[in-house]
């Protein structure tokens, strides 16, 4: 993770004393519906507040329905910066709803989950359904890639998580994924415990794709589609 300077913002008590945290946005995934447990709402809800304490601002898919709603509306009303990235075929309420904060509209759901990383300095996922599980498993390829180095947090609340975990767990037994890739995923029951353990996290994956990048803007981008030999023709054309 890049070195970046304490933020030393004021919490959201309001009673002047700083919460020091190497973060300064974080990006949520969570689900576009609330769920069924008052708990899902709760933990929404009291990570947006966390965040508000410790001077973090929120980028996140955009929209006010289900959990992203409640996170960005608690992050927006303490007061931090909302960031919501929307495809542009998505921007219309009756879909998304009507999000709070800057929205930034983005050609398509590529483009938003690269932008929504771009962004932030670290991830969590709350529950969710396919598209929260499809943005957190993308996250953590990307990590395991050397692509960044970013935190990714399982807001686990419940034990939402606990089947996930589990399967994550058997494919490391399986020998599918190393214990350092599983050691990506940082996972706690409650926002406090979570982003503390963001901020102690120490990334094990570094420098051998290094170049490999999401930002076609950078110089060093690295191709990895093979050059077809002269006269091979590739098996997609046949
Ligand atoms: C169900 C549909 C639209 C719901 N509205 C959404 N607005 C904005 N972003 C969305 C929406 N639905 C999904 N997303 C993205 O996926 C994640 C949540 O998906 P899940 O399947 O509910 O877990 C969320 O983080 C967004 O990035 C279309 O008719």
């Amino acid at each position: 993770m890049e070195e970046k300077a304490p933020n030393l913002d004021l919490n959201a008590a309001g009673d002047g004393e700083p919460s020091p945290t190497c973060f300064r946005r974080i990006c949520v995934f969570c689900g576009s519906s609330s769920g069924k447990k008052a708990s899902y709402r709760e933990a929404a809800i009291d990570l947006g507040k966390e965040m508000v304490a410790k001077g973090i601002d929120l980028v996140y898919g955009g929209g006010s329905v289900g959990l992203m709603g409640l996170v960005s509306n608690a992050v927006h009303e303490g007061g931090r910066h909302v960031l919501g990235v929307i495809p542009r075929s998505l921007m219309t309420t009756e879909i998304t709803g009507e999000p709070v904060g800057e929205v930034r509209a983005v050609s398509d759901m590529h483009e938003r989950k690269a932008e929504m990383a771009r962004q932030a300095d670290a991830f969590i996922a709350l529950p969710g359904g396919y598209g929260t599980l499809e943005e957190l498993l993308e996250v953590i390829t990307w990590a395991q890639l050397g692509i960044h180095r970013k935190p990714v947090g399982l807001l686990n609340v419940d034990g939402y998580y606990n089947s996930l975990l589990s399967f994550i767990d058997m494919a490391v037994a399986e020998e599918f994924i190393s214990q350092k890739a599983r050691r990506i995923i940082v996972h706690a029951r409650t926002a406090k415990e979570l982003v503390r353990k963001l901020e102690e996290y120490v990334p094990e994956h570094d420098e051998f794709v290094s170049k490999l990048s999401w930002d076609e803007n950078d110089e060093e981008e690295v191709n990895f589609v093979p050059e077809l030999e002269p006269g091979t023709v590739s098996s997609s054309s046949s």
